[in-house]
């Protein structure tokens, strides 16, 4: 071999080696985290940064590592063809062919971008100082590829690809969430489990309106202002509740909300003579929301809001309910106090669970990880009534989705308790009793 092959030889492997790089960079740019560039670039990394700044126009970063990467390729090819017909005559064209693509794929590409999906991040803060040569050097030539590629897009009648989209999209976030913590077992998948259960909550929060999660209007222990002052005492300490909606004379009218401080207030004003007690005077103002009002919404009115509990009321004006910031909380975290008797009764073999008909859809596919229809009634009572299209009498059985249901009890219009299992997994039928 003379002199001048075995520069050629150098150069080839050269190029090749600098295709590796090419290749390994460009894995490491796409694939690493924008959570941990953004952390650390905040903690003061200065490469960090830098990968920051890049990744705000990716395709222009990806075009001159692909224009860099072709450009090296096509060169090692073209020297090793004339190196090879050289050596073998014109069978070196083919020679050529084979040998530098079986190079090229294992040590260009596939090796490479294997090493830098092992540990992305760290792999895309070393390949920092190329990437930085990279657009120095080849930025004009990536704003040429990147021109003609829209051009010739919007010749075909194709739209070009949005240039600068900012961050990620609510399903890109929530594909991610659904992700979290896979595959993870025993006490980690629990608190993934729990995570992404909340992390939901928080983007729920937007699709979500008072009406969801108020207290229905039956359900809301209020005060008379003209019952008896011993009565109200009686039944403000027989209440686990710490607030309550003072109504007028008939019944309807809202004077204010009582909380249990004002009425000690009262108590202390009143000379601790429970006949005297005059809860109008120690009440505040109610806050009224209609009930198509965004939880999102609701939450900041709260953090401002002297009192916790808002009226709901429909477009009428009529009073649909009551609402305190611990309803909206627990779509983030999940019930916080289960109130009364247990929430959900134990789940038996086969899935199937006995349930309160008051219960919230929303919170059974949470604690039980279901997907029954939230959207079509707040209860699972409710959900029944409206597939049903009325009150079902005991027995009734039904399917929804994938469960199948069936009535227990009913007390007047109401559906007090029923029985859910999954069909899939009890095709043996309802078990105990009944
Ligand atoms: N007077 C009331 N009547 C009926 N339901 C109420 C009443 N007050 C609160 N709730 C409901 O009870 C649940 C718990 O609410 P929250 O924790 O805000 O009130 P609380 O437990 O009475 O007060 P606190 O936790 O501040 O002592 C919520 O679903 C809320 O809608
Ligand atoms: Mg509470």
């Amino acid at each position: 071999m003379d002199g001048s092959s075995l520069v050629m030889l150098g150069v080839i492997l050269a190029l090749l080696c600098a295709s590796a790089l090419f290749s390994g960079t460009e894995t490491a740019f796409t694939a690493a985290s924008r959570a941990f560039i953004t952390r650390r670039a905040r903690e003061g990394d200065r490469r960090a940064a830098t990968l920051g700044r890049l990744s705000e126009r990716k395709d222009r970063v990806v075009a001159a590592i692909l224009v860099g990467n072709n450009l090296v390729n096509t060169t090692a090819t073209a020297l090793a063809s004339a190196l090879l017909i050289a050596w073998f005559g014109e069978g070196g064209v083919a020679y050529a062919s084979l040998v530098m693509t079986l190079l090229l794929v294992v040590f260009s590409e596939v090796l490479p971008k294997t090493l830098a999906l092992r540990s992305p991040d760290a792999a895309a803060l070393r390949v920092v100082p190329v990437l930085s040569a990279t657009m120095r050097l080849l930025g004009p030539a990536a704003d040429l590829v990147n021109g003609v590629v829209r051009a010739t897009l919007r010749l075909a009648g194709a739209r070009p690809p949005e240039a600068d989209r900012p961050g990620i999209t609510e399903d890109e976030l929530l594909g991610a969430i659904e992700l979290h913590g896979m595959g993870q077992q025993g006490p980690a998948d629990l608190a993934a489990r729990q995570e992404r259960g909340m992390l939901r909550g928080v983007l729920a929060l937007d699709d979500m309106v008072v009406r969801d999660v108020m207290t229905h209007r039956s359900r809301i222990v209020g005060l008379h202002a003209s019952a008896p002052p011993e009565a109200m005492l009686a039944k403000v300490l027989a209440s686990p509740h710490a607030r309550f909606p003072l109504w007028g004379r008939d019944g309807e009218e809202i004077l204010g909300v009582v909380h249990a401080r004002d009425v000690l207030r009262a108590l202390h004003a009143a000379g601790g003579d429970p006949a005297r007690l005059d809860l109008a005077a120690v009440a505040q103002p109610a806050a009224l929301v209609i009930e198509s009002r965004p939880l999102r919404d609701q939450l900041q009115d709260f953090r401002k809001a002297p009192v916790k509990m808002a009226m709901v009321l429909d477009e009428y004006g009529a009073l649909k309910g009551i609402v305190t910031l611990e309803d909206i909380v627990e779509v983030v975290v999940g019930q916080i106090v289960q109130r009364g008797e247990a929430i959900l009764g134990d789940l038996a073999e086969g899935g199937q669970v006995e349930l309160r008909g008051d219960l919230r859809v929303r919170d059974i596919n949470r604690e039980l990880g279901w997907d029954l229809p939230e959207d079509e009634a707040a209860t699972i009572g409710g959900l029944v009534a409206a597939r049903q299209r009325g009150i079902p009498a005991v027995g009734t059985e039904l399917a929804i989705g994938r469960y199948a249901l069936r009535v227990l009890e009913r007390r007047g219009l109401r559906i007090d308790r029923l029985a859910v299992r999954p069909k899939d997994q009890t095709e043996a039928g309802w078990m105990g009793p009944g």
